[in-house]
């Protein structure tokens, strides 16, 4: 057994953090009886709701409970030691034994969801189907209400006939083809239609903008042919910058959307009523100031018919909770994102545990032969599943890619990474891997689309001269935009014009990591690539904070400059009262360009080197991702796919072993949540 001393000694030894540690001290105190069996278990809650997990399956950590603190495993005895101990002590317990003490606890709520939420206890420990989670009771409540929110519009009727939804697919999709394969952007049109709460999934241009201005084109129709008043819809993202780039395709798209002339609709009044302008869900929801609060919740709802939030596997569980709160019951919600991409970097794996079974479909035969009726399309039996829950028939994957040529070497890399490992056998993913990279030197007209570069990766080992060819070409490309200066005499206009291409050119390349720490984490990499570029004469100078064509990303909302987290500017000069200043130049989302006065950004990190998190949202022509020559727990396939799939046209993979890589591969990110137990 360990007491609160010992428990002491493993933060020291930097087990878990001293915030968890108070915590559990804490917990000891309010308590008063607390068995002191809990108390590893409750410096692993704390700890864990730290590394993004909403909570902690019991079962499994009884398994392996050392696992669940940060043990170096490989490393100093000591720790090691502590490790053996905590699992060989665990192993004595029965389950049973922890759910007593967990339930006798003042400190634990436990009972029915009624009951649960009736307490105020810290922590909160359910028992559901065959699952025993033990909550940090902030993120059960985000939970709940992100379980209600969803269960609530699902058993809601929509108002749109099934003859509208079929004459509008109709119009917008054409007739069914009889020989293709399902189109699945037709499914998930209507799939999305009929239901007040949808899911539209799929990879890199597999067409979720597309669909879902369809999708709007649809409802706000079927609203106009019968003579309602169009419907108010809001579009967000997770981040300024995906926000952004929804703005930018969403733009693009209606303006090459045809639309077709329905009962007495003509489609330019149609098009009218189809938003392009979206916002951050922050800025949606309105955040109260110095407050994790919003303005809209549930006393002071936002007024909207219908919310699309795009890029949504980048929403943590508490954010999802808000958006929740914040609407009013009977909106619309439509969720857009790529259930594969990387989990958000704090709490949960919303997106991902919503579309567990997307992938098999699981529609029920009910739904097939709506399908069948309503959209025209077949869904195939693989796809049909009776057990299939409520929330699988209102989530639809799409599958094909249209951006990356079909059967182009990047979609297959990203598919290859992608594959499931079943069971617990492990697929043997390398000799695949190479074939693909092969297959793309062979097809190499203007360069290979893949490209595999070797780095050794010791402390002091140099970059390797292919590395190095690499990034100074890479970035080379923007930084001789910036060196294309205008004349002091030019005026603003040639200014935001010169800031404007830097801006452009600025996304053709850009290096992904997968750390932030170490010798070739973020920190590390940028100051290496700055004096690399230094060297190579790309970067005229690198003294000062703010050195002209130092890249810069946005670290903290800002409100105040009116930029966001993960926003990426460049510092260049910008005339002002007849001389030259220091400026950071941004994209304004709309096509234009915002000068930034230095001293007014508070939270900003040089960009040369991004992490892979960071990147989510944001796409580049050439991507390289260099990977750490040792495999560790954060290297999963969901960091690999989100990395490969940064990419437009090329993509290079620098690591110094590609054993590293198979082994990430088959490592998936495991987030333990009660949500897809909870809605049926
Ligand atoms: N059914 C289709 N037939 C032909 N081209 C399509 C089809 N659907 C989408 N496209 C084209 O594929 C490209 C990607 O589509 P879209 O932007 O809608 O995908 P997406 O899934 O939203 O992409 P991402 O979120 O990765 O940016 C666009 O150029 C679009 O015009």
């Amino acid at each position: 057994m360990f007491n609160l001393e010992q428990i002491k000694s493993w933060v020291d030894a930097d087990v878990a953090r001293y915030v968890d540690f108070s915590l559990v001290k804490w917990l000891v105190t309010e308590d008063g009886e607390l068995d002191e069996r809990l108390l590893p278990l409750l410096l692993s809650v704390s700890y864990n709701a730290s590394l993004g997990q909403v909570c902690i399956d019991l079962d499994k950590w009884l398994q392996h409970p050392s696992g669940f603190l940060q043990f170096d495993e490989e490393g100093q005895f000591e720790t090691l030691l502590m490790a053996e101990q905590l699992n060989g002590w665990a192993s004595t317990l029965s389950k049973q034994d922890l759910v007593v003490a967990l339930e006798k606890s003042n400190a634990v709520a436990t009972g029915t969801t009624d009951e649960i939420a009736a307490q105020s206890s810290p922590l909160v420990f359910v028992q559901e189907e065959a699952s025993s989670f033990l909550y940090l009771r902030r993120y059960w409540r985000a939970e709940q209400i992100i379980v209600n929110g969803i269960a609530d519009r699902l058993d809601r009727a929509t108002s749109v006939s099934e003859r509208d939804i079929r004459d509008w697919l109709t119009a917008l999709f054409g007739q069914v083809s009889q020989v293709d394969d399902t189109d699945w952007q037709r499914v998930a049109c209507g799939i999305a239609a009929s239901n007040h709460f949808s899911i539209i999934t799929g990879g890199p241009g597999t067409g979720k903008t597309t669909t879902v201005l369809r999708l709007l084109a649809l409802l706000q129709g079927q609203r106009l042919v019968n003579g309602l008043s169009p419907l108010a819809i809001r579009l967000a993202a997770p981040t300024g910058k995906a926000a952004a780039r929804l703005n930018e395709s969403i733009a693009a798209n209606l303006t090459r959307l045809d639309l077709p002339e329905v009962g007495h609709v003509n489609p330019d009044a149609l098009k009218q009523v189809i938003p392009t302008q979206v916002t951050t869900l922050h800025r949606l929801l309105k955040p109260k100031p110095n407050s994790r609060q919003f303005i809209h919740n549930q006393s002071n709802p936002l007024l909207a018919d219908i919310v699309v939030v795009d890029e949504a596997s980048m929403i943590d569980i508490e954010m999802m909770a808000s958006l929740f709160e914040g609407i009013e019951p009977d909106t619309r919600v439509i969720l857009l994102g790529d259930k594969d991409q990387l989990a958000s970097v704090e709490a949960g794996y919303v997106l991902g545990d919503l579309c567990r079974g997307a992938a098999e479909g699981q529609y029920t035969s009910h739904t097939a032969q709506w399908v069948e009726d309503v959209v025209g399309e077949k869904i195939a039996p693989d796809y049909i599943d009776e057990s299939g829950s409520k929330l699988n028939q209102a989530v639809c994957m799409l599958r094909r890619s249209y951006r990356f040529v079909e059967g182009g070497v990047i979609h297959q890399l990203a598919s290859l990474v992608n594959e499931t490992q079943r069971g617990s056998q492990v697929s043997p993913k390398l000799p695949r891997l190479k074939e693909i990279f092969a297959l793309s030197l062979k097809r190499a007209p203007n360069g290979p689309a893949l490209q595999y570069l070797e780095q050794t990766q010791f402390p002091e080992a140099p970059i390797n001269p292919g590395v190095k060819g690499l990034l100074v070409k890479g970035y080379g490309g923007f930084l001789d935009q910036v060196a294309a200066m205008p004349n002091l005499d030019a005026g603003v206009e040639a200014f935001d014009e010169w800031g404007k291409r830097v801006l452009e050119h600025h996304v053709d390349f850009q290096l992904l990591v997968a750390t932030r720490q170490g010798e070739w984490g973020v920190a590390a990499m940028n100051e290496k690539i700055e004096q690399l570029l230094l060297s190579s004469g790309k970067l005229r100078s690198v003294a000062g904070l703010w050195y002209l064509g130092r890249p810069v990303m946005v670290t903290q909302n800002d409100y105040s400059v009116d930029l966001m987290n993960g926003d990426v500017g460049i510092s260049l000069l910008y005339p002002v009262n007849g001389a030259l200043k220091q400026r950071v130049i941004f994209s304004d989302g709309k096509g234009g360009v915002r000068w930034v006065l230095p001293s007014r950004l508070q939270s900003v990190e040089t960009v040369f080197a991004m992490t892979v998190h960071k990147s989510q949202g944001s796409e580049f022509t050439h991507t390289a991702m260099l990977l750490p020559s040792r495999h560790s727990n954060i290297l999963t396939k969901e960091l690999i796919y989100t990395g490969i799939t940064r990419s437009k046209k090329h993509f290079t993979l620098i690591s110094g072993d590609d054993q590293v890589l198979e082994a990430s591969m088959n490592q998936q990110v495991e987030r333990s949540s009660g949500l897809s137990l909870y809605i049926h």
